[in-house]
């Protein structure tokens, strides 16, 4: 999964130089950090509906369509803010083996 976030990043470092009528993710920087805030809110608020609404295939479909999309305006989001999303994975493996840690300690006593 993060070789799929490490392409997107590079694409969306290549779009910081792009012009707004060429692409999305250029239109979106040049309209600025709260036009992608505005954007991230709103996939955001998406994605809560979605997770309300899961009860067949097509739903569940629905979901991880909106999430993938809030995903993507938080990547955005953090490329606009000259930001790193390995910094994101980083402090998700720090969670990630601190939590471990703390298992293995309980299971040991
Ligand atoms: N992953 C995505 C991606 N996910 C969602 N979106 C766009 O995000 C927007 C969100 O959906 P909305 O329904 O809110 O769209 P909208 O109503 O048109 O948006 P607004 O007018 O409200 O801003 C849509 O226009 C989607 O096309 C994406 N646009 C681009 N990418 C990736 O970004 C790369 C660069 O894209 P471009 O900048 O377009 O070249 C692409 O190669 C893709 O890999």
């Amino acid at each position: 999964m993060s070789d799929i976030l490490e392409q997107l990043a590079e694409v969306l470092a290549q779009r910081r130089q792009a012009s707004p009528d060429s692409s999305y993710v250029a239109s979106l920087h040049d309209k600025g950090l709260n036009k992608i805030l505005e954007k991230v809110g709103e996939e955001a608020t998406e994605t809560i509906i979605a997770a309300k609404d899961v009860s067949d295939e097509a739903s569940a479909k629905a979901l991880l369509a909106e999430t993938a999309d809030l995903w993507f305006h938080c990547m955005v989001m953090l490329s606009h803010l000259g930001l790193s999303h390995e910094a994101v994975l980083a402090e998700l493996g720090r969670r990630f083996g601190l939590s471990g840690l703390e298992e293995k300690a309980a299971r040991n006593q």
